[in-house]
């Protein structure tokens, strides 16, 4: 018998490995014991009705904040994260902006500015555009140049939480072609979280749907094919199917009614 076939190389460890995950918000439980492994380079969608605390899970997932209850391993190097809202800092230009997180990784201003231009050109900004102040920006352009801060810092692992729900349809889809682009260009794996299933089927491996008021992940289902591979025609089926017929989709357009006045 030869070696490799006695000692198999162990698969590789999880990118993200969370483990009876719990959390309380002024003594309100919001998440309760939520277990999720994502491999590495995987991309996941997580998605699940409003309220149930995806947004908390990816915030205890990425270190921002502490769980009252259970275990994060992070396999990954390093990641970075796109919000909803850009969260530029107004008095600086795109290009520091996209350059502020290289500070932390100690490289000097010249290199700084090398890798920002060259995160801003794999978001399609231009040049042009390095100089202006967010205010300056179009919506569309202020999410790239987020999106451009976070793969600046040449991240294994991308935090995306619901980075394009207020921008338009097309836009939406350019924005979603330039993660599937890029995720598959560096190689990294990603959390997504959306409340749009057709996002979360374009540009995701797996969605993964939370739990109604956040137990816990109640499945998860792959999506065939790659993304950036597969036909428009077929997400839409899938969709369809998902929402019409599938019990794990059931909740997901709830709201937490805790939270409506
Ligand atoms: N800092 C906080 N302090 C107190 N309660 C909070 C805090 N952050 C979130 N919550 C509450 O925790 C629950 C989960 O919030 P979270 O934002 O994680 O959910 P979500 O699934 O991401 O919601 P949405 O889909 O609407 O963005 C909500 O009821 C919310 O009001």
């Amino acid at each position: 018998m030869s070696r490799e076939t006695a000692f198999p190389s162990p698969p590789p460890a999880p990118s993200l490995t969370l483990s009876g995950i719990g959390h309380a918000y002024l003594g309100r439980t919001v998440l309760d014991a939520v277990d999720l492994s994502l491999a590495v380079g995987e991309v996941a969608a997580l998605v699940g009705p409003s309220g149930c605390g995806k947004s908390t899970l990816a915030h205890i997932a990425a270190g921002l904040v502490e769980p009252s209850r259970g275990r994060v391993l992070r396999g990954y190097r390093r990641h970075g994260m796109v919000f909803q809202d850009p969260r530029l800092l107004p008095w600086a230009t795109a290009r520091a902006n996209i350059a502020y997180p290289l500070r932390l990784l100690g490289l000097s201003r010249g290199e700084r500015r090398d890798r920002a231009e060259e995160a801003a050109g794999r978001v399609a900004l231009d040049a042009a555009d390095l100089d202006k102040f967010p205010v300056e920006l179009s919506g569309g352009m202020r999410q790239r140049a987020a999106i451009a801060r976070a793969l600046a810092v040449d991240p294994d692992f991308v935090y995306f939480d619901e980075p394009f729900t207020a921008l338009d349809v097309a836009l939406k889809r350019r924005l979603q072609d330039l993660v599937i682009g890029s995720s598959r260009a560096a190689r990294f794996g990603a959390l997504f979280i959306t409340h749009d299933l057709m996002e979360a089927v374009r540009i995701a491996h797996r969605v993964l749907v939370m739990d109604v008021l956040g137990r816990g992940i109640a499945g998860s289902r792959i999506v065939p094919g790659e993304p950036g591979g597969r036909d428009d025609g077929d997400l839409y089926r899938l969709v369809g199917a998902f929402l019409a017929d599938d019990p794990l989709f059931r909740h997901i357009h709830d709201i937490d009614e805790r939270r409506v006045p």
